[in-house]
């Protein structure tokens, strides 16, 4: 939490004004994060200076980990984040690649779990990742990357947090994660959650030992809009010690991740927060 509020801090006193032409709205912003939650001890990186909606942040991620290509498929198990970039972003919806309502394109898990071959056939990343670690094995490129320039215009939205490394080390796993651009209200507060979850996870069904999940940010930034909200409200608050994440013991395997696994096999223990913040949402 201190790492969490110490960017924020650094945004409001340094951070330099950015237009940006997608959204509209300029930002305040820093360049170069890097963030570490201590999964060993399990130190849920949960925001406590407002009410986090943690829920929401692992079953996106889980609808990543099953390679989803529809906001539909997002609301379903309980995440709505997805919502406004399939359907109101004005790129998007004259882009003569979207297939309709709700239609993301071949974002994230699409190119996880289907990278596109030129021979025509897929690859599944995850999969490849996960039969390694399974087996004891670092191949020094146990990478996940949803980062695909070459498709960029067949989804609404280029992926943020981008790419995911895994590392064993005797019996221990690491996982650096790398992100390209982080609203720090809204998107960070998922996308710590998301970092924490996915090393607890892919510990939890391969065998290992959770180590540290490394978190590296490139453009950090608030929207202009959010900043009264961050300065004069988020700011002023003192945090509470991190809760603990309890995930449900009988998850397994990746085809269990799949099949059955909901957000609610995933337990927050011990989380006491200040009141809610409703930030505003650049599309
Ligand atoms: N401008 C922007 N910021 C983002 O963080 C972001 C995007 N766009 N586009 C793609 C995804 C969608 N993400 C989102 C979208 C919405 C919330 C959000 O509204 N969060 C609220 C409430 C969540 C809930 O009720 O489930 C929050 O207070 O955290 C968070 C992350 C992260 N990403
Ligand atoms: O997981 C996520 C996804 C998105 N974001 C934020 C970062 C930016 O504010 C926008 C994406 O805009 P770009 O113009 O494509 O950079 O969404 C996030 O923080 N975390």
């Amino acid at each position: 939490m201190k790492q969490y509020l110490e960017l924020c801090q650094r945004i409001v006193d340094q951070g330099k004004w950015v237009e940006n032409k997608r959204t509209g709205t300029r930002c305040l912003t820093v360049i170069n994060a890097d963030l570490e939650y201590d999964v060993a001890n399990n130190q849920f990186p949960m925001i406590t200076t407002r009410k986090s909606y943690y829920k929401a942040a692992i079953a996106e991620l889980l609808g990543y980990l099953r390679g989803y290509d529809s906001a539909e498929q997002f609301r379903s198990i309980g995440c709505k984040t997805w919502d406004a970039n399939a359907n109101e972003n004005s790129a998007w919806l004259n882009n003569p690649n979207r297939k309709g309502e709700d239609d993301m394109g071949r974002v994230y898990g699409v190119q996880g779990r289907g990278w596109q071959r030129p021979d025509g056939s897929t690859l599944d990343q995850l999969a490849k990742v996960i039969n390694n670690l399974k087996n004891g094995i670092d191949d020094r490129g146990e990478i996940i990357t949803f980062y695909n320039p070459g498709e960029f215009e067949l989804g609404c939205l280029r992926p943020c947090m981008h790419t995911h490394t895994f590392s064993l080390l005797g019996d221990t796993l690491y996982l650096t994660s790398y992100q390209r651009s982080c609203d720090v209200p809204l998107g960070l507060n998922f996308n710590q959650i998301q970092c924490f979850v996915l090393l607890a996870l892919v510990a939890q069904i391969t065998g290992h030992k959770a180590g540290k999940a490394y978190h590296k940010i490139t453009n950090a930034h608030i929207y202009e809009n959010q900043l009264d909200l961050m300065r004069d409200v988020q700011l002023k608050r003192e945090p509470f010690a991190s809760p603990q994440l309890k995930i449900n013991p009988e998850i397994k395997s990746l085809e269990d991740i799949e099949t059955w696994v909901t957000r609610d096999d995933f337990e927050v223990v011990g989380y006491q927060c200040h009141e809610a913040i409703q930030y505003p949402f650049s599309v």
